[in-house]
């Protein structure tokens, strides 16, 4: 393990780029060398985002100017759209096959190239690194991350619908044809590029589902569900936009398997995540908020009695940006190097 690395971070002008950037300017073991992006390229980072005005910084840059081995890093983020994602890692691990990769987009998340083109809309462009990717849900990947080259970021709906829902699903505690997962998320969730449907005018005072029956994340639901389950499992899933910068919020109603009441379920959540430091199990009864969470890289899950029979309901909140992504990035990064899991994410949630 060397004592210090060299980072770089592609799409270091977007929203987990520059939240990438932020938790490790705190991080005690890594060095800035590289930082990307496409239409800032040639500005600074205090050009971008001014909060970064007082460290000195790498210039932002082009990727396509860039000579890979010069470049002198150890391991690349790579925050950029779904899609742009898989020809430039395939391009700079050709080229530098030592770097290790942390994709924070939805490009390697799928194993199943058919599954990966039905959802996407064409063939994948390096599917040679789709088979070496490893999922980065750390709480059930742990020891594949640790030695992985590739490591496949999750989304953050699914990060937050999958950390209540694995524990039980495994533990054959719910019906698995009958999971409902109502999830709300804060709108730095789609990402700092200019969208009309993000504008001020269309998102405050107001709140609205998208993607309603066919949103891309179910694809990454129904494979870790299914591989948990040992059969296939196709969860209802609706994303909601709420009028806040950061967090998702997800209601999620399940039906006990036999005997498995809702303290039955919080138990088996409870043991679970006893001894892991950025998922927090709350008493029985109460529900998680996402203020709670804000700018942490903590997932807070609740859980609840439905006053039908047999039913209960699971709250669990996160921060897009943190848990959700640049976070959750981070905590995978650890691992890869050989560092302490929590180290540079110890943060408390910013609230009030
Ligand atoms: N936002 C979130 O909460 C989450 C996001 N993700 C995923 O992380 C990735 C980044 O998301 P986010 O930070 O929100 O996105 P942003 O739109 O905020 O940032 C995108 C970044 O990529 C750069 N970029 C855009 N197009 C290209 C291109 N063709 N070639 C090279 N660089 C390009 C942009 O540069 P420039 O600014 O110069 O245009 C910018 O730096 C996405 O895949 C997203 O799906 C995953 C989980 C949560
Ligand atoms: C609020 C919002 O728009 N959220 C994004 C999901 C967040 C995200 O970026 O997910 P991936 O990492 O899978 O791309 C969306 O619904 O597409």
């Amino acid at each position: 393990m060397a004592e210090r690395a060299n980072i770089g971070i592609l799409g270091a002008s977007g929203y987990t780029g520059s939240e990438l950037l932020r938790l490790l300017l705190r991080h005690p073991r890594i060095d800035i060398a590289l930082l990307t992006a496409d239409r800032r390229a040639g500005q600074t980072m205090r050009d971008v985002f001014p909060q970064f005005s007082p460290y000195a910084l790498p210039r932002l840059v082009a990727i396509d100017d860039l000579d890979w081995p010069s470049t002198g890093v150890d391991l690349v983020f790579c925050a950029l759209p779904h899609g742009t994602t898989q020809t430039v890692i395939d391009a700079l691990l050709t080229a530098a096959p030592h770097v290790k990769v942390v994709d924070l987009s939805a490009d390697f998340r799928l194993f199943d190239a058919d599954a990966y083109a039905r959802w996407y809309g064409h063939a994948h462009r390096a599917e040679a690194l789709q088979r070496e990717a490893v999922y980065g849900l750390v709480e059930v990947y742990r020891e594949k991350i640790k030695g992985a080259r590739l490591v496949a970021n999750p989304g953050c709906y699914t990060t937050c619908a999958q950390l209540p829902l694995l524990p039980l699903i495994r533990a054959g505690a719910i019906a698995v044809d009958e999971i409902v997962i109502d999830a709300k998320s804060g709108v730095t969730g789609a990402g700092r590029a200019a969208k009309e449907a993000n504008l001020f005018t269309e998102v405050s005072e107001g709140f609205h589902a998208y993607g309603v029956g066919h949103h891309r994340h179910m694809a990454e639901l129904d494979q870790e569900f299914s591989k948990a389950a040992g059969r296939p499992v196709v969860p209802t899933f609706t994303p909601h936009l709420v009028p806040m910068n950061r967090g998702i919020l997800s209601t999620i109603y399940v039906r006990g398997s036999a005997g498995q009441g809702a303290e039955e379920l919080h138990a088996i959540l409870v043991d679970a995540y006893a001894d892991e430091p950025f998922v927090h199990v709350l008493p029985f009864g109460e529900m998680p908020q996402t203020r709670h969470v804000r700018g942490s890289n903590m997932t807070f899950i609740g859980v609840a009695k439905d006053r039908v029979a047999g039913r209960a309901i699971i709250g669990s909140a996160l921060d897009n940006l943190a848990k959700g992504a640049s976070g959750q990035a981070v905590q995978n990064m650890n691992l890869m190097l050989g560092y302490p899991e929590t180290l540079g994410l110890e943060q408390v949630a910013l609230f009030p």
